[in-house]
């Protein structure tokens, strides 16, 4: 596993444009693993901006989402699949055919979900995953519990989770729904490339277990550590406790521009 610890969210954004643009230079049919939540938001704009110059072009491109609530009207604007139109297909020339997420008003929840699994395989597998996660250490919708062998599946949402989220809800935990569909977290290790987001003292902790902690399904993001190839970026005070801090520090500072993340 890669840390980075940056200044702000808008220097980690750069960080990961630079390689989501390498990447789509290499492979412009290139298949992005998007998120929701407020940390992937500077990735989204960067995206936007470097589009909107003429540097990077997404036409090509396929993009899967992590997760979806069960049951939000498809005209909610806290639907996921209305968040990442938003916030990151509507903003770049992505073909709006070739975003897919899980169906949170499928009748045949099961089916759905066998559905996406494969529609992810078909796609050839997601080449970087942009993550979030959350302060009890959740990645995607997985909460503490899920197992770490997991594919996309209905998940019940903690309360601390619909707590976390209710600020996109008018602040009303009672509007924020209790179930969602989610990649599971083997969904989520098939990605070629994992890039988890965190910023802010709340992710401290969560950050310093997923890092440092020993590997167990109450700390769901902690499944990073078997992957072979993941980055996470951190602001200083998501890093804030962190006990190897000025080792990931030295690391990066002393890595060659050439490689990337
Ligand atoms: N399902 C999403 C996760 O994908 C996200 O990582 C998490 C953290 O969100 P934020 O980035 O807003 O802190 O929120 C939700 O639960």
């Amino acid at each position: 596993m890669e840390l980075i610890i940056a200044p702000d969210s808008r220097a980690i954004a750069t960080i990961v444009a630079d390689a989501i643009a390498a990447l789509l230079d290499r492979k412009p049919d290139a298949v992005l693993g998007v998120a929701t939540g407020s940390s992937p938001l500077a990735i989204y704009d960067e995206l936007a901006t470097r589009y909107a110059a003429g540097a990077i072009s997404l036409a090509g491109a396929r993009a899967f989402m992590l997760d979806e609530y069960v049951g939000l009207a498809a005209d909610h604007p806290q639907r996921y699949r209305n968040v990442i139109e938003t916030e990151f297909a509507g903003r770049v020339d992505i073909d709006p055919a070739n975003v897919q997420g899980p169906d949170g008003l499928a009748a045949d929840i099961p089916a759905a979900c066998a559905a996406y699994e494969q529609a992810i395989v078909d796609a050839g597998g997601v080449d970087v995953q942009i993550l979030g996660i959350g302060t009890d250490g959740h990645i995607a919708f997985n909460e503490p519990g899920s197992s770490l062998a997991s594919r996309t599946r209905i998940k019940t949402l903690t309360v601390q989770t619909r707590q976390d989220n209710a600020r996109f809800f008018d602040g009303d935990l009672e509007q924020v729904p209790t179930h969602c569909l989610t990649q599971g977290l083997a969904t989520i290790m098939s990605a070629r490339h994992l890039v988890l987001v965190a910023t802010g003292l709340a992710k401290a902790e969560a950050v310093h277990h997923m890092v440092e902690g020993s590997v167990s399904a109450m700390w769901p993001a902690t499944i990073l550590q078997h992957h072979p190839h993941a980055t996470v970026l951190v602001d200083e005070a998501a890093a804030s406790r962190l006990q190897l801090a000025s080792y990931y520090r030295q690391t990066y500072e002393s890595k060659p521009a050439w490689q990337g993340i």
